[in-house]
């Protein structure tokens, strides 16, 4: 697993922006040397003004859409087409604006869908589905996705892995459902730690001033059951993007020399 690399950028639409062109450069790149490529979404604000940012962003046709699967780090196990939902939010930020293929888009169960609202069926659904689209040249029984964006809560939970909770100690498991979340609602599906880490990068996504504390806990390695964030890690890179306000309780040390 990788280390933390960081990168501070001024402000969050700025953030939003560089991004948005980094991860356009890595779909490009993994569609001319694979032929495909694939992606994880999360949820939140922080990757959704990603998303906003990617559908403004001229570069954006550079992306072979058919060629993309996207897939989702964690879901609010809420009706089909609740404006709650991650997948809702990301389709009106950006996915109902561009060619994808919707054989590709792996969005995850809803609680009005085929498993009804049995969470722990969806998550097992979800789990299957991975399964399939996994290689053999992989690493777990996930795909080795190109790219896996979270979102950083306050309290350092990402996907919808929260601290303490048992779906941040689960070690077997790629997708399990969540009971008793502190932020609504309260059922939720997710990815676990090694489906996450299963991923060639990870990018953990941070900007406001309320992010601030929560990026200063977890690069502090205060251990992944207190702090989920500390626990997300590529195999090949691990990238904190923050603006300046969420790096701002960060220990010296750790702040990068000469960000923008
Ligand atoms: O509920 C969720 O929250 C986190 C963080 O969201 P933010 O708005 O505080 O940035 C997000 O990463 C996750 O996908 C989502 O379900």
């Amino acid at each position: 697993m990788s280390a933390p690399q960081l990168v501070v950028h001024r402000d969050k639409e700025l953030m939003a922006q560089a991004a948005a062109a980094r991860l356009i450069t890595k779909i490009v790149d993994a569609q001319s040397s694979r032929g495909h490529a694939s992606v994880v979404l999360t949820g939140g604000r922080n990757g959704n003004g990603l998303l906003a940012a990617l559908a403004q962003a001229p570069a954006r046709d550079a992306v072979d859409w058919g060629r993309l699967d996207l897939w989702w780090g964690d879901e609010r196990f809420l009706p089909e087409g609740d404006p709650e939902r991650n997948v809702t939010q990301a389709r009106e930020a950006l996915l109902d604006a561009v060619p994808l293929d919707p054989k590709r888009v792996h969005a995850m169960p809803a609680s009005d869908g085929v498993y009804g609202a049995d969470v722990e069926a969806a998550a097992y659904g979800y789990a299957q589905e991975l399964a399939r689209a996994a290689g053999p040249e992989n690493h777990a029984a996930v795909p080795s996705f190109d790219v896996l964006m979270l979102g950083v809560g306050p309290d350092t939970h990402v996907a919808s892995l929260f601290p303490e909770l048992p779906a941040v100690r689960e070690t077997e498991r790629t997708v399990v459902g969540v009971h008793g979340a502190p932020k609504p609602p309260p059922t939720r599906v997710t990815l676990t730690l090694p489906a996450i880490r299963a991923a060639r990068e990870v990018w953990l996504l941070a900007a406001g001033e309320d992010k601030a504390r929560a990026a200063a806990i977890a690069l502090s390695d205060p251990g992944e059951i207190q702090a989920p964030a500390a626990g997300a890690r590529g195999r090949s890179r691990t990238l904190w993007l923050l603006d300046a306000a969420a790096a701002s309780e960060l220990p010296r040390e750790l702040y990068p020399p000469a960000s923008p």
